[in-house]
């Protein structure tokens, strides 16, 4: 027999009748949060928050006997008070207070509206794959402990050390780091706001992982700051965290595999994502509403250098594999306009 198809507002429909109310929420925030579905700064600070609000949940801690955190769960909305005081949440108290009346309003707990928006903002990018989501986390939750969201300052055995406790290999790091593909700087250094970690940040292409292995030559905005590194690009912020995972041994294959092979880029980045945004939740207890999530159109352009770049650029570090030969883009060499505020 076919599949019975709920039908909810606008004729539209899903496997479940349950995920009708996310069409509404959808609707809402595609107009009042994205502005008309952009892939722009509400975007890239509500993917940020999916990654912050998740990986507050540490299984060692649990071991010790002490409270791990909730994963995602919601607990830096509801209790914001505590967690964007946390260093490595710098900045996140924006997005947090500009989402919490559209959660409240439509009913939904925080830890599935936090998950559902950067789902629904990600669909707003060329390039990306149709995220999953599942509805269904309890709208109660406890303050995460300090320290468990990595900062850009520490070391690649440090980030591997508290991803693996949430669960995440090596390769899952570099896979969820595409999210950096579709996003910029505010905070590192706070002269330079909107400064993206890639050239194209409306897109969520390879170019991230391509830019991040150039050589750097430019010190933006007012000189290296804590968890900075020489970027390759005006107008371009590198992270010193990707600068080092691009480089190590343990993550530079991963890196180097996301260039050329876009639909390996999407399926590795959709199967981590749909790990951290269950971390702390049992997957068996919510609900499939991923057929609310609205298919992202795809890349117009294969991936190249910026212009005014060369393969002599490019510091090729996975020992494995030769870097991929890529050609440059025509004209004047790349410059890099920042992501418009809010
Ligand atoms: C090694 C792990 C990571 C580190 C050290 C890290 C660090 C950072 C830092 C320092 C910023 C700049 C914040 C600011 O100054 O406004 C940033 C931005 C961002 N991060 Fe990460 N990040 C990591 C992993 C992730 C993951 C796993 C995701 C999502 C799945 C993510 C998504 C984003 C996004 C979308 C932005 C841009 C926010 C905006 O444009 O407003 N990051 N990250
Ligand atoms: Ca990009
Ligand atoms: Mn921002």
């Amino acid at each position: 027999a076919p599949p019975r198809l709920a039908t909810c507002s606008g004729g539209r429909t899903t496997a479940h009748a349950a995920c009708c109310k996310w069409f509404d929420v959808m609707d809402d925030i595609q107009a009042n949060l994205f502005d008309g579905g952009e892939c722009g700064e509400e975007m890239h600070e509500s993917l940020r928050l999916t990654f912050h609000d998740a990986i507050g949940f540490s299984p060692a801690l649990f071991r010790q006997g002490k409270f791990g955190g909730g994963g995602a769960d919601g607990s830096i909305m509801h209790h914001a008070d505590i967690e964007t005081v946390f260093h490595a949440n710098n900045g996140i108290d924006g997005i947090v207070e500009v989402q919490r009346p559209f959660a409240i309003k439509h009913g939904v707990s925080f830890g599935d509206f936090i998950q559902f928006a950067g789902a629904v903002g990600m669909s707003n990018c060329p390039g990306a794959p149709r995220l999953e989501f599942l509805a269904g986390r309890a709208n109660f939750s406890l303050p995460s402990p300090d320290l468990l969201v990595p900062e850009p300052s520490d070391s690649v055995t440090s980030i591997i050390a508290r991803m693996g406790d949430a669960g995440f290999s090596p390769a899952e790091i570099v896979d969820l780091l595409a999210s950096h593909s579709t996003a910029a700087q505010d905070h590192v250094d706070p002269t330079i706001p909107g400064h993206p970690f890639d050239s194209t940040p409306g897109q969520f292409d390879s170019n991230f992982f391509i830019e991040t292995l150039l050589k750097g030559d430019v010190i933006p905005g007012n000189g290296i700051n804590v968890g900075e590194a020489m970027s390759p690009l005006q107008g371009e912020v590198r992270l010193q965290s990707d600068a080092l995972l691009a480089r190590d041994p343990r993550t530079a294959c991963e890196w180097q595999s996301l260039i050329t092979d876009q639909a390996r880029l999407q399926s590795r980045f959709r199967a981590a994502m749909a790990k951290l945004a269950t971390l702390g939740q049992v997957r068996s207890l919510l609900t499939d509403c991923s057929d609310v999530i609205p298919v992202p159109a795809a890349l117009k352009k294969t991936p190249t250098l910026p212009a005014g770049k060369t393969m002599a650029d490019i510091e090729a570090a996975c020992k494995a594999t030769p870097f991929p030969s890529l050609s440059a883009d025509p004209g004047p060499p790349t410059s890099v306009a920042p992501v418009p505020p809010s």
